[in-house]
């Protein structure tokens, strides 16, 4: 569960049982032949995999590079979330869990845990942040509708942080019968190698998917960094090929109102943060992203040992660079991208308009429609 230096478990005492018997699970049913043919059967059927490999020509020809965008803003519920709901939602149920539990930020993750409980018959409760649900109001009816109990939390600065605290207050009296989705690829060991292992279905497809599109392995893999899950599910699947990897961090507004604790960190020295050892923004800067989505002040443990092992490159992008990265994908291509992946979409283009990279691959993890209130306020188009 370590990656280098990053990872493991550092969790209060009541969590590690808990936690080794998910590791356990997961290490028991991850290869089980009728495990995986039932998540096949739902990520076919019901999320609509597989997601096409895009060739956004006009963007190619504007930067002189050939660009391919990973769809998987096309899979069921609008991001990439719903392939780890869908793996650990099967497990816990095969875990003889009955009932789940899940912290949410911009509220996709939070959607995705609805759907899964919704269509598993699994009762749900969602933990999110006050500050969150005034801002992603949509996406909390989403869930209600979905018959998701969607809790509020008041404590702190009420969003994500807190959110996952209350989770793990609640697992600690409930571990017995209910299960924590975790949304991202962060946390003790085991959540980021199996959300990584549920997020991988992305870059396994679209590997085969560049290889018959374009003939042959891309230059580059480009994605979005908020806890980590889309950038290493496309990214695994490449780890032994001779392709670079670029994470966009939320650069946020300046110095010091960001949530890149990879690209914009003054300490080196990594921290313990929600049970995992990891790199965390400095004290004195404020969380911020324009995307709410990427508003997560630590970020994915193998990231940081990916990092260090200078196997990728995280680049910062700030709000504006990536607002106008919204704007440019939706009139040159008739895609609305999320504000999430905006910010791989404006690394590409960096990439593509500095000559670094010939053939790029974006992972699209998401799309525009839950960011359309912030888009209004940003662009006056009357
Ligand atoms: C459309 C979309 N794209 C990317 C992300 C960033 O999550 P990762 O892919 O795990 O870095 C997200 C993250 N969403 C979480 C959520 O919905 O709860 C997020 O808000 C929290 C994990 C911070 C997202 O919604």
């Amino acid at each position: 569960g370590k990656f280098g230096e990053f990872g493991g478990r550092h969790v209060p005492e009541p969590l590690e049982e808990p936690l080794q018997g998910l590791a356990d699970a997961f290490d028991r049913f991850v290869d089980d032949e009728e495990f995986q043919s039932e998540l096949s059967y739902y990520l076919k059927h019901f999320a609509g995999r597989p997601t096409p490999v895009f060739y956004a020509e006009t963007l190619s020809e504007r930067y002189d590079a050939e660009i391919y965008f990973k769809h998987e803003d096309l899979l069921h519920g609008g991001a990439h979330k719903l392939n780890n709901t869908l793996g650990q939602a099967l497990l816990a149920k095969r875990a003889g869990k009955e009932r789940l539990i899940a912290e949410t930020g911009a509220g996709q993750h939070g959607t995705a845990t609805a759907m899964v409980g919704a269509l598993l018959d699994i009762d749900t409760t969602v933990y999110m942040g006050r500050k969150d649900i005034q801002r992603q109001e949509m996406n909390v009816f989403r869930m209600r509708l979905m018959g998701a109990d969607v809790e509020e939390v008041t404590r702190g600065n009420e969003g994500l942080a807190e959110a996952v605290d209350a989770a793990l207050e609640d697992l600690i009296e409930s571990y017995e019968d209910t299960h924590y989705l975790v949304g991202s690829a962060v946390g003790p060991d085991p959540f980021p190698r199996m959300v990584r292992e549920f997020q991988s279905v992305i870059g396994e497809e679209a590997r085969e998917q560049i290889k018959e599109l374009h003939g042959d392995l891309p230059d580059a893999c480009v994605a979005c960094v908020g806890g980590g899950s889309n950038a290493i599910g496309l990214w695994h699947a490449f780890k032994d090929d001779d392709v670079a990897f670029y994470g966009a961090e939320p650069g946020g507004i300046d110095d010091a109102h960001h949530s890149a604790p990879l690209s914009k960190t003054r300490k080196d020295e990594p921290e313990i943060f929600q049970g995992m050892k990891t790199k965390v923004i400095d004290e004195d800067t404020e969380n911020h992203s324009v995307s709410a989505g990427l508003d997560y002040p630590a970020v994915g443990p193998e990231h940081a040992a990916l990092q260090a092992l200078g196997r990728a490159e995280y680049h910062a992008v700030s709000d504006e660079e990536a607002l106008a990265a919204f704007r440019e994908l939706s009139e040159s291509e008739g895609i609305i991208p999320a504000l999430e992946p905006s910010h791989a979409i404006a690394l590409a283009i960096k990439l593509a308009e500095e000559d670094r990279q010939d053939t790029i691959l974006v992972n699209l993890c998401g799309r525009g429609d839950k960011d359309m209130q912030t888009a209004a306020e940003k662009f006056d188009l009357s």
